[in-house]
């Protein structure tokens, strides 16, 4: 194994993935496993990047950092030369942590400084100019990100956020610097380094600025971003001759699936009621959980009456409905219940024999894929930007999963993932 990623939530380690995976257009990516939570076991010897899926990003710092330690040991032991700390395109952490805590805690095992911030995602529309994070033409406290559940984001400016939860001040390289080139950045990380700096928030607008970077740290033991800082990363490893080249393959299985959601970002609000309007939908009502009322039995037979439907059971709620639940139970509370049931209800579901299963929300697919007990898995091809088919073993049966981003996909991906997903 040559590269090792540690991805802070389950749909971002699919996205990562599915980036190293596919590589730069042309040349292909690196042989990649997506593993869900660090292994007990040593790696296969022909995987050449590893993607270690924690579910790390909501919790305590100190738990974080210990959970994302080891996932670093284990990758370390399988040989890799490099470690990429991915979280969310949009920031997502508490005034605590985790992004600044885990970083540095990273940087200190592999002893490096100077090391890439830069959570920009072109293609989703996450830029990153004079260190503020854009989605779209909104910055980032204006985008809906301000009202997430659980790590809501209400400052742009992502060196403050940063260096509210980092023990040292992070350094800053301007997009008018990464316009000089790979040398350049790579001189001025190096700078920020002798300067003592350990994090360095790096602007990025386009995908050529992240390919500038990946190539600024093709040396670099510890780089930081989101999904989008890896797409020239596998190249470093083609061009000297260690990796092949490789390209994701289509991926189907046979049997009944289901939609389950628990995302309540923008996007996927709109993506539950586009697929009521022509699809099965069932809404559960999230205090019944709270409450303990829900029955598992309609629940399971909701799915199967429905597979011709396309059949989508979902928690989410509004901005006002979350507010007035977290205000009455606790937010922790809440998110606990909600996704204690969506992992509760994905084992009912696979035992009854559900083999294709498309998952809403980055901690709902934390949640269930923990319920499932899956060990690694094989990324397939790109369903939307970020979102590859993955190819799971359950009790030695296959089972093909998409674990969406909340804002990720068109406002028909629901249906589309759920299709895609068959043979
Ligand atoms: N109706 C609801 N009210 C409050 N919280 C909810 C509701 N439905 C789901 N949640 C919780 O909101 C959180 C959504 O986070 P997540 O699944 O990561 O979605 P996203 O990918 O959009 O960030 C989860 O912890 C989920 O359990
Ligand atoms: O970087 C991204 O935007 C995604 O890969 C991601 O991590 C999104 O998180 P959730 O919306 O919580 O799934």
């Amino acid at each position: 194994m040559l590269m090792g990623v540690i991805a802070d939530d389950f749909t971002g380690a699919s996205d990562i993935g599915v980036t190293l995976a596919k590589g730069l257009a042309g040349e292909g990516g690196m042989k990649t496993a997506l593993y869900m939570g660090t292994p007990g076991n040593a790696a296969l010897p022909d995987i050449e990047a590893g993607v270690i899926a924690l579910k790390s990003r909501s919790l305590p710092a100190t738990e974080a950092v210990a959970q994302s330690l080891a996932a670093c040991e284990w990758l370390l032991a399988q040989g890799c030369c490099q470690i990429v700390f991915k979280y969310c395109s949009t920031f997502d952490s508490t005034p605590a942590g985790n992004i600044g805590p885990v970083a540095e805690a990273l940087a200190n095992r592999l002893g490096a400084r100077g090391v890439v911030v830069c959570p920009a995602f072109p293609d989703m529309g996450r830029t990153l100019y004079q260190g503020h994070l854009f989605v779209g033409s909104s910055p980032l406290n204006e985008s809906g990100m301000e009202h997430h559940p659980l790590t809501p984001m209400t400052d742009p400016d992502i060196r403050r956020v940063l260096a509210a939860q980092s023990e040292n001040p992070p350094g800053f390289i301007s997009w008018q610097q990464v316009q000089s080139g790979s040398a350049s950045v790579r001189d001025a990380l190096l700078a920020q380094a002798e300067e003592g700096r350990c994090l360095v928030v790096t602007d990025s607008i386009t995908n050529a600025d992240l390919v500038t970077l990946g190539a600024a740290c093709n040396e670099a033991r510890l780089i930081t971003g989101g999904s989008a800082i890896a797409q020239g990363l596998p190249h470093n490893f083609i061009a000297r001759g260690d990796a092949q080249g490789n390209v994701p393959q289509r991926v189907g299985v046979q049997g009944k699936g289901a939609i389950l959601v628990g995302s309540c970002s923008r996007m996927t609000l709109r993506q539950i009621a586009r697929h009521a309007a022509g699809h099965a939908v069932l809404q559960i009502d999230a205090e019944d959980l709270l409450l303990g009322k829900a029955s598992r039995e309609t629940l399971l037979d909701f799915i199967e009456q429905n597979q011709h439907r396309a059949p989508l059971i979902t928690t989410s709620g509004d901005v006002s409905s979350v507010s007035v639940l977290q205000e009455r139970y606790g937010r922790e509370k809440v998110a606990n219940a909600i996704e204690d049931f969506f992992a509760t209800l994905a084992v009912a579901l696979a035992d009854a024999g559900v083999k294709r299963l498309v998952v809403g929300g980055g901690e709902t697919s934390g949640a269930v894929v923990k319920g499932l007990q899956l060990g690694s898995v094989v990324i397939g091809a790109e369903i939307s930007t970020g979102v590859p088919a993955l190819l799971a073993m359950r009790n030695a049966q296959p089972m093909a999963l998409a674990l969406k981003s909340g804002n990720f996909g068109s406002e028909d991906f629901f249906n589309r993932a759920f299709q895609t997903l068959a043979p």
